[in-house]
Parts: C-alpha cells; sequence; structure tokens
C-alpha cells in the first residue's frame, strides 16, 4: 500500500507539495477549505507531470493517489507526513496546529513556513517535539532544496525520520542548526531584494536591468558554485585569503545600503578562509575551474536550447555570426566537409564516465543539419514545407569520447538523387575515429505527407558535392550491417 502524506493549504507551496509527494509514488490528501484549490492544484501537477519526469534517467514510481478532504480531520487519518503550506500568518498556522495536533498528536508536522522559527510555531503546541520548519522553494516539484530547522524543543530522531522521508521524495534537506527568522536562503534573497528596491527607488537600474545584472553573470555561478566557493576560485591560487586580502576592504566602503557589515579583522578572515578550506581544500582551484566551467556550459546549453536569458543571447550571438560570414561558401570538396566542432558536455556522460550512446546520434545529427543548411534545406525550407527526414542509420562506436574532449563532425555524401540523400557522417577527436554514422535521408512534403522531389536550387547546391565525393574513396564501413559471423 502507498505511503501516505497530509497537505493543508493547497495554494502556490502546497500544491508544489502535492505534486511532488504524488509523483513520488504517496498518496496525497489535501486540505484547503478555498473551493477553488482543486483546480489550482490540478493546473500545479499537470506543470509537475510535465517536468519532474525529464529529471530522471529511472523510471518513476507508479503516480499516487490524489484525494481532496473535507476537513482537516479526515485529511490527517493514518498519515505519515503532515506538511502545512497555509498562509503566512502565526495566528492561523497556531489555530491549524492545534486541530491537527488534536487528531493526529504523534504524526510529523512540517511547516512551509518562509520566515518563522520554529519555537514560534511551537508556542501553543501540544506535542513541540514533532513541529518543525521544512522550508521549501518554488517550484516545489523541482526544486530539491528544504530548510529543515528544528528548535531546541524537537526530538532530534523524529527529524533524522523527517529528513529521510524528504530525501525519498528527491528533496535535499538541509539541517539549520540554528533557528533564525527567515533561516539561511530566505536571508540571502530578503538581502538582495532590498539593496534591489533601494537601486530601483534611487532611479539607479530598472528592474529589468536588475535581473539581468543577475542571470546575465553572477547568478549563473551561484547555481552551480555557491558563494563562497565562487569567490574562493576568484582568488586565484592564492584562494580565499587573497580574495579577502583584496576586497574585504569594500566592508566598509558604501558598496551596499545594508551597512551594518561585521568588522573586518583577522579573527573574520581566518573563519571565513578555514571554513572555505574544510569546504574545497581537497581540490586544486584548476579542478575548480574546470568543474565550473562545465557547469557553466551545461547550464548555458539548456538555456540556449530555451532560447532564454543568457541563452537567448548565445543564440543571438550565433545569427549574427552567420549573418556576417560570407555567404554560403562551400567548404573545398577534395574531402569529405568538415562542418561541426562540439564539446562533450555533462549531460552527455553515463554511467559508466564516457559518452552516452545516444549522444553519437545527436553528434551525427549536428552534422546532418550543418549540411542541410549548406545545400539550402535549413530551416527556412522546412518552413516553406519540405525537410529530410531519417529513414535508416547505422551507428558504429570507434571510440570512447569524455568530458569535455572536442570533437568534430565531418560528412561525405555516398549518393542522392531528387528524393534520397545517403550520408556518411564521422565523429572524431584530435583526427581519431569516435563513431561513423552512415544514414538514409529520404525527401518529403511535411505538409501532404510522402516523399516528394527536392527543389530544383537544392539539388543544384548538391549535385557538385555529389559528384566531386563519388570521387573520394569509399569508406570501407559502407552498407554494413549488425550481425555475427557464423563459427565453423
Ligand atoms: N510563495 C512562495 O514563494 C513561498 C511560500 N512559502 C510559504 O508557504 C506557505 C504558503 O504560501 P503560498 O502557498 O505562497 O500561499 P497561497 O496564498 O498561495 O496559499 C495558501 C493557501 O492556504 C489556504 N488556507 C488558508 N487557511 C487555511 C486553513 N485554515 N486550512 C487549510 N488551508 C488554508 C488558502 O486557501 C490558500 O490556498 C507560507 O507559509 C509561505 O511563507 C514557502 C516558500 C516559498
Ligand atoms: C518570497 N519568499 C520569502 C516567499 C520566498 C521563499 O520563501 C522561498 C522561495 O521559493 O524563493
Amino acid at each position: 500500500m502507498a505511503r501516505k502524506a497530509t497537505i493543508i493549504g493547497g495554494g502556490v507551496i502546497g500544491g508544489g507539495w502535492a505534486a511532488r509527494f504524488l509523483l513520488s509514488g504517496w498518496d496525497v490528501s489535501v486540505y484547503d477549505p478555498d473551493p477553488e484549490a482543486p483546480r489550482k492544484i490540478g493546473e500545479v501537477l499537470a506543470n509537475a507531470r510535465a517536468a519532474l519526469p525529464a529529471l530522471a534517467d529511472v523510471p518513476m514510481p507508479p503516480e499516487g493517489r490524489l484525494t481532496f478532504a473535507n476537513n482537516l480531520k479526515d485529511a490527517v487519518e493514518d498519515s505519515e507526513y503532515i506538511q502545512e503550506s497555509v498562509s503566512e500568518r502565526i495566528e492561523l498556522k497556531h489555530r491549524v496546529y492545534a486541530e491537527i495536533q488534536a487528531h493526529a498528536p504523534d504524526a510529523l508536522l512540517g511547516s512551509s513556513t518562509s520566515g518563522y522559527k520554529p519555537s514560534q510555531l511551537q508556542e501553543k503546541s501540544t506535542n513541540p517535539e514533532v513541529l518543525f520548519v521544512a522550508h521549501p522553494f518554488n517550484p516545489v516539484y523541482l526544486l530539491p532544496l528544504v530548510e529543515v530547522v528544528p528548535s531546541p524543543k524537537n526530538d532530534l530522531q523524529r527529524i533524522e525520520e523527517a529528513k529521510e522521508i524528504l530525501r525519498e521524495i528527491g528533496m535535499y534537506p538541509l539541517h539549520v542548526r540554528k533557528e533564525i527568522d527567515a533561516h539561511i536562503a530566505d536571508r540571502f534573497l530578503e538581502a538582495v531584494w532590498r539593496e534591489a528596491l533601494w537601486l530601483v527607488k534611487d532611479g539607479v537600474a530598472t528592474t529589468e536591468e536588475i535581473d539581468e545584472a543577475i542571470r546575465m553573470g553572477f547568478g549563473l555561478r551561484w547555481g552551480q558554485m555557491g558563494l563562497f566557493d565562487t569567490y574562493r576560485v576568484a582568488g586565484g591560487e592564492a584562494g580565499m585569503k587573497h580574495f579577502m586580502a583584496q576586497f574585504g576592504p569594500c566592508l566598509s566602503w558604501p558598496w551596499t545600503k545594508l551597512m551594518d557589515v561585521p568588522e573586518f579583522n583577522d579573527e573574520l578572515v581566518d573563519l571565513i578562509a578555514g571554513q572555505s578550506d574544510a569546504q574545497s581544500g581537497h581540490m586544486t582551484i584548476r579542478e575548480m575551474e574546470r568543474i565550473r566551467d562545465q557547469n557553466l556550459i551545461g547550464f548555458l546549453r539548456v538555456l540556449k536550447e530555451r532560447n532564454w536569458g543568457a541563452g537567448k543571447v548565445l543564440l543571438d550571438h550565433d545569427a549574427r555570426r552567420a549573418a556576417e560570414a560570407p555567404a554560403a561558401k562551400l567548404p573545398a570538396l577534395d574531402a569529405p566537409l568538415l562542418l561541426s566542432h562540439m564539446q562533450v558536455l555533462p549531460g552527455w556522460i553515463d554511467y559508466n564516465g564516457h559518452m552516452t550512446e545516444s549522444r553519437y546520434l545527436f553528434a551525427s545529427s549536428e552534422v546532418t543539419n550543418a549540411f542541410l543548411g549548406l545545400i539550402g534545406a535549413g530551416l527556412d525550407y522546412v518552413a516553406a514545407g519540405r525537410s529530410y527526414y531519417t529513414a535508416e542509420s547505422h551507428i558504429m562506436h570507434l571510440g570512447e569520447a569524455r568530458l569535455g574532449d572536442a570533437l568534430t563532425g565531418s560528412v561525405q555524401v555516398l549518393g542522392a538523387d531528387e528524393k534520397r540523400l545517403h550520408l556518411f557522417m564521422r565523429i572524431e577527436r584530435d583526427g581519431a575515429p569516435v563513431a561513423t554514422i552512415e544514414q538514409m535521408l529520404l525527401h518529403v512534403d511535411t505538409v501532404n505527407g510522402g516523399t516528394c522531389p527536392v527543389a530544383p536550387e537544392v539539388l543544384a547546391k548538391l549535385q557538385p558535392i555529389v559528384t566531386a565525393h563519388a570521387a573520394l574513396p569509399q569508406p570501407k564501413d559502407t552498407g554494413r550491417y549488425v550481425g555475427q559471423r557464423k563459427s565453423r
């Protein structure tokens, strides 16, 4: 039988919790007096179904069962874990806890509160041992962080139990050891928020300029390395102490409106540098730089695929470069056409530590797409209702590619007529073969369906390449099929 979680308050955050538990295979009962709550949760759930599985490379468990309770007593019955996500008002939260604990006094009870300390939440509780802060981040179904904050009144064994449940639903419980208003993360968000409000109010920057300042630069860095490791790397080989020596004095300069800053003395430098050593002293700065760079490349590739933020800048830059390039100059035809330069990215690596098999085909597609662009069958051609579809592929995996490897992709045209295009791609690293991919593509009418003759202007560009490539040595691996040699 599936385990049961109860969500009290089905707004933005409660909906996200419900989705995360359901998609992790838990049954979920929601209580929210708002008649619109089922619709809202249905919409959040639809988004979560489209998003969370994309992060998984193993099958997801069967989705749990969602029910809406008419009262709080029914909602909490037989529940292993209860998450409160009602509005941020302490008297409302106190009333809700009193009712929950009247019916389920021993159940683990996490609160999504953004700012209240657990001891404030526990003030009127009949069982403070099980009531704690479990502060998530929006969207709860995608972001792993949940700040788990106990007070001295909590039973730490039960807190460990709660953290285990949160891990089981794919979250990262960060145990906040000292309770404090707004926990850890919201203190940062609040400091940045206040500074941003000042910048806007003083007419220094618009909201858009502030968002660009974040998402074009340090926001990307923070997302993959946090604050202290980012600054450790920025200190160069001399690391954190050098960074602090260089930028420590800024603390007494008017670099922020929040001028109540700690005294910048040796004690603070040693404290920060010592903790930074303990955190990351096992890696060299160069290693950290490489990790940072690979992470940033991964982020930026994703943003580029989405044509969003810094990724849109990359796409626009590509388009500008393409427009500035001398018009469709055909590379020399006395060799296969070298058309693609690629780098093996973190998301291309599999559990064997090398490039995963699907990326061999992906690398080949990069070459094919570049080739189709070259002969005038690129995206404009596709938009006009004509395209090439791949009908058959034969991949030979000839070498391993590792994270960060630079790959090239070339194509040799083996043959073409009005409807068929027979290509042979080579993916290489430092001139050594990584893969060959032989493909047959068919020219199709994407509006009416079925094959159709290629446009004469495309054929005109294709034909000289076919003729020139016919004179090249034919690859020995063409026409291969998958089979075993018969033993005699
Ligand atoms: N919105 C955000 O970005 C984040 C909010 N939080 C915290 O999550 C909690 C909920 O915030 P949101 O979801 O944003 O608010 P929301 O306004 O979207 O949802 C609150 C829900 O509580 C329901 N509610 C009110 N009284 C209730 C009761 N007696 N019993 C059951 N349900 C009741 C309301 O009908 C509403 O659907 C707050 O404590 C907030 O600080 C935490 C992380 C992020
Ligand atoms: C604005 N906020 C204080 C409600 C933000 C949070 O609590 C966390 C988040 O998701 O940003």
